[in-house]
């Protein structure tokens, strides 16, 4: 582990990172930042959750002219919520230089925005679509701009914001520094990118697999009609501290949001039909814990950072392994320990593979449980909780009433029937799910020769636009978020995007 002061760190920003609790920098901080400080543009791919936005942050913020008053700095990235979560890391990486970092996303109002950027912020974060919409009608001006990254890199050039992204790019200068930061980085993509890059040192993290190893990989072969009481009973089971169900298509997320609420469970969705103002009040529930499960489409899948998520629940196989990879990295990050279950369907078998060949790393197979293992789950779960209610040692109040209690039933009777109580016995509460058609078995299309998987692993070609979303079969309704945006040549498509 190497320390920040070694990596050529001016004290100001020291003074914020030891604010914020940073106290050895990661492997992708340590071996990006210098590089960064001599202003070389750089691809850097580390695992989900190992700190990548401080990575480019750092450098970034370090980079500030503070007597500046003008735009220096730019980050694009895919989704609003992550762009309001990475002006706010960038915000406590500034707070010792006392840097002004500016969110700016779609779904906000514009006015507002302009106001904003009235107040002369030096770093401005956002998605491609409205910072663009600001670079047209010249309320951000970027010809002072000595730094771009594109955070989720990948993702922005695969999910049809490639136009956007070189628009905003011919407005900077040409000496500008240019970052790209993600976790995953299919050789396609790295190839297009470079060619708006200026020699770009190639920073990957070695790691023997893609995924975080501190993440259980779990599949359970499921029938379709039977996923969701699995998922139910498995919830009860392991009973997540903060758990994210992903789900193929903004229907089912709606359908299945509801389902959970049916039965018992603190459920909300987050897809990108929702406004915006619902889309950040869901994700803030969820980080307080008002709500204990997110249903979310691949809108949720990229960079998140929410702290508590114990697990993350596939509930649809996602449609390529990069999505994979991500929508796993909401857990196990910084350090911490996760669980990642995956659901497959019979006809969805051929996927498992084409996700572990890429990731370099085997799921393990897991039974579905049974009615009585839910029931034995929940009961482990109420037990551990009258234990962690004896060790708080607070029970004075009640330990009357308990005598009095003992005096007419005996102890072991008396215990049970609280168990009883507490026990979120298993609910059958119907539900309405409409089936997912399974994804067409497809055979992966091999990326010709090398043996290099890493741009492999593509699943299937997907004839659709974001905005204009033509159904295809087995998604006649519904919307489908993220997933496999190739088309056939394997090269990204170029829609213009929301
Ligand atoms: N040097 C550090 N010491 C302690 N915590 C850190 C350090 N760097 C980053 N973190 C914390 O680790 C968490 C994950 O960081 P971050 O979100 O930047 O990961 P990431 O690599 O961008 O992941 P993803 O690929 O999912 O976007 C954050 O909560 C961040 O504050
Ligand atoms: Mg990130």
């Amino acid at each position: 582990m190497t320390k920040f002061e070694d990596l050529g760190i001016s004290s100001a920003t020291m003074k914020s990172l030891k604010k914020m609790g940073f106290e050895e920098a990661t492997p992708v901080q340590t071996e990006t930042i210098p590089l960064s400080l001599q202003n070389k543009d750089l691809i850097g791919q580390a695992q989900t959750g190992t700190g990548k936005t401080a990575a480019f942050g750092i450098p970034l913020i370090d980079k500030i002219d503070n007597e500046s008053n003008v735009i220096q700095g730019i980050v694009i990235a895919p989704t609003r919520e992550l762009a309001v979560q990475v002006s706010e890391e960038l915000y406590k990486i500034g707070y010792g230089k006392r840097a002004r970092v500016l969110a700016i996303y779609g779904g906000q109002d514009i006015n507002r925005q302009i106001r904003a950027l009235k107040n002369n912020p030096q770093i401005i974060v956002g998605t491609p679509g409205r910072i663009l919409d600001h670079i047209n009608r010249k309320t951000i001006k970027l010809e002072n701009i000595h730094t771009v990254v594109l955070d989720e890199a990948d993702e922005m050039l695969n999910m049809g914001f490639i136009e956007d992204i070189e628009s905003i790019l011919a407005k900077t200068p040409t000496e500008r520094q240019t970052l790209l930061f993600s976790a995953t980085m299919p050789a396609p993509i790295q190839r297009m990118a470079e060619k708006f890059m200026k020699d770009p040192q190639i920073v990957r993290v070695k790691t023997k697999e893609m995924t975080v190893p501190l993440i259980e990989q779990y599949y359970v072969e499921v029938q379709e009609k039977s996923k969701f009481d699995v998922l139910t009973r498995l919830l009860d089971i392991q009973t997540p501290e903060l758990a994210i169900v992903f789900g193929r298509t903004k229907r089912r997320v709606d359908e299945l949001a509801e389902a959970l609420n049916l039965r018992g469970y603190m459920a909300e969705g987050i897809h990108g039909d929702l406004s915006q103002a619902k889309r950040l009040s869901v994700l803030r529930k969820f980080k307080e814990g008002s709500i204990d499960v997110l249903v979310a489409t691949d809108v949720a899948a990229r960079g998140l950072d929410i702290s508590g998520v114990t697990h993350v629940y596939n509930f649809d196989i996602p449609q390529d392994p990069e999505s994979y990879v991500h929508r796993i990295g909401r857990t196990g990050r910084a350090g911490k320990e996760g669980v990642a279950m995956t659901f497959i369907t019979p006809r969805e078998k051929s996927y498992l593979g084409v996700v572990e060949r890429t990731t370099k790393r085997k799921m393990e197979k897991m039974k579905p449980p049974t009615l009585d293992e839910a029931l034995e789950g929940q009961q482990k779960a109420v037990l551990e909780k009258i234990l962690q209610s004896i060790d708080s040692n607070n029970l004075q109040f009640y330990k009357q009433a308990a005598e009095e209690l003992l005096e007419q039933q005996d102890a072991t009777t008396v215990v049970a029937a609280v168990l009883k109580m507490l026990t979120k016995e298993p609910d059958t509460t119907p539900v309405k799910l409409t089936e997912e058609k399974p994804l067409p078995n497809k055979r992966e299309r091999r990326s010709g020769g090398g043996g290099d998987r890493r741009g492999g692993g593509k699943f299937d070609s997907r004839d659709r636009k974001r905005g204009s979303y033509k159904p295809r079969q087995g998604q006649s309704r519904g919307g489908s978020e993220g997933g496999k945006r190739y088309n056939n040549s394997g090269k990204p498509r170029t829609n213009s995007a929301k």
